[in-house]
């Protein structure tokens, strides 16, 4: 039966689509926390939950294992992403973040760590009502132990502990169609070391294309080409929050960052989050910005290769210079910093410049959902301003 947990679940249904008689805004209303279970949902027999302290090295190091070979892979099951362990504590340490969201699942026996989930506190506004939310992302089922109902009871658990905390709305992405997506986005590549991404198969050569002719296809300058062009510092917040909550008021669903949350997102970290700007020389105005975090993936057995440098795209901005040439000198810099492609989602203007800097589609969609809000119609991806890690 399809759906089976996700029908009891105060998400938009399928048969509740274009029912103009639905309210937008909540499903359900909060309860009173003495109402909110107080313990944990039972798990089977042989597993027992556990808080997961990601600033213990020990801990992070078990979630970075757990997740490095067990979590998302590609439709091919070619690559399966390989989140750093300083890129996992930045995710889940942004400011206010708790604890108590960042939930395990070991054996009792052993110990050993086989499922994860986790939450973070975001304030995303829908339209034009900004919402506490969790967003929810890293479910993680250890290969062994799929098809044992795991992953229900693990939603059901990080859901209990958001309550607890007041919220009442979720936001999460997955790569499957579940009740119901409020947009669908189509990724896209773009090739910055075409040999390693051929030879390892996550491209193919074009037909009638040599692999002199792709490298010659896919080669960038040296360096950027935009005047002012340079890396954000911490005295830049304040400017940049100006410039990205301006940005982002366009749009149907956008986070709500403050200076805090852009310091935490937006300051660059190396091999996790790298973020440039336009500091205009003649005036010293910031008019533009860029961003793009690192999220390697494993090749699957290729003899030469086991990583695959990704970088993907993030946060952008553009007042004055074109958003094409501000893509463009990123490309630029990914490639000098060795990454091997640049993935972006066709979200917020992103469609603008795709196929002009010869991004390839990607061979699946990703779906954005919100948990217990409803959104009467579906956003094109141009109407959405929000990108999860
Ligand atoms: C190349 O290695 C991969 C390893 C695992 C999965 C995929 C395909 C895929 N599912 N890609 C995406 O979901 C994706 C493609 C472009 C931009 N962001 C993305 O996902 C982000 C946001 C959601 N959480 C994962 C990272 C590719």
């Amino acid at each position: 039966k399809r759906h089976k947990f996700w029908e009891t679940q105060p998400v938009g249904q399928f048969k509740d689509v274009g029912d103009p008689s639905l309210p937008e805004g909540p499903i359900e209303p909060p309860t009173p926390l003495s109402e909110v279970k107080q313990e944990p949902y039972n798990l089977p027999n042989l597993y027992e939950w556990i808080t997961c302290d990601m600033n213990s090295e020990d801990m992070c190091t078990e979630v970075y294992n757990l997740l490095t070979n067990n979590y998302v892979e590609d439709d091919e099951n070619m690559f399966r992403f390989n989140y750093s362990k300083e890129f996992l504590r930045w995710a889940l340490h942004p400011p206010g973040y708790f604890k108590s969201w960042h939930i395990g699942v070991r054996v009792k026996s052993s110990k050993k760590l086989v499922a994860f989930i986790t939450g973070v506190p975001a304030r995303i506004r829908a339209r034009d009502a900004v919402v506490n939310m969790a967003e929810i992302n890293f479910l993680c089922v250890h290969k062994k132990l799929r098809s044992k109902r795991l992953a229900p009871v693990m939603i059901k658990e990080v859901t209990r502990r958001v309550h607890l905390e007041n919220i009442w709305q979720a936001a999460y992405t997955a790569g499957v169609v579940l009740p119901t997506p409020i947009s669908t986005c189509q990724y896209w590549h773009r090739s910055l070391n075409p040999k390693k991404l051929i030879d390892v198969g996550f491209s193919r050569l074009g037909a009638r294309m040599t692999m002199s002719r792709t490298i010659k296809l896919y080669k960038l300058p040296d360096s950027t080409a935009t005047p002012g062009f340079r890396k954000m510092e911490p005295h830049d917040v304040p400017a940049v929050t100006r410039l990205l909550r301006n940005y982002l008021s366009q749009f149907l669903v956008a986070p709500d960052f403050d200076e805090d949350d852009v310091e935490h997102w937006l300051l660059p970290r190396d091999d996790v989050v790298d973020s440039y700007l336009v500091e205009s020389p003649e005036t010293h105005e910031t008019t533009d910005f860029v961003s793009f975090y690192t999220l390697p993936s494993s090749i699957l057995g290729n003899q030469n290769y086991s990583t695959l440098k990704a970088a993907y795209s993030y946060y952008n901005v553009s007042t004055k210079t074109p958003l094409l040439q501000l893509m463009n000198d990123t490309l630029i810099v990914t490639k000098r910093k060795d990454y091997d492609v640049f993935n972006a989602l066709d979200v917020m203007q992103n469609e603008s410049f795709l196929k002009e800097l010869k991004f390839g589609p990607g061979d699946g969609k990703l779906h954005y959902y919100l948990y217990n809000y409803r959104i009467n119609h579906v956003l094109r991806p141009s109407e959405l301003g929000l990108v999860l890690l």
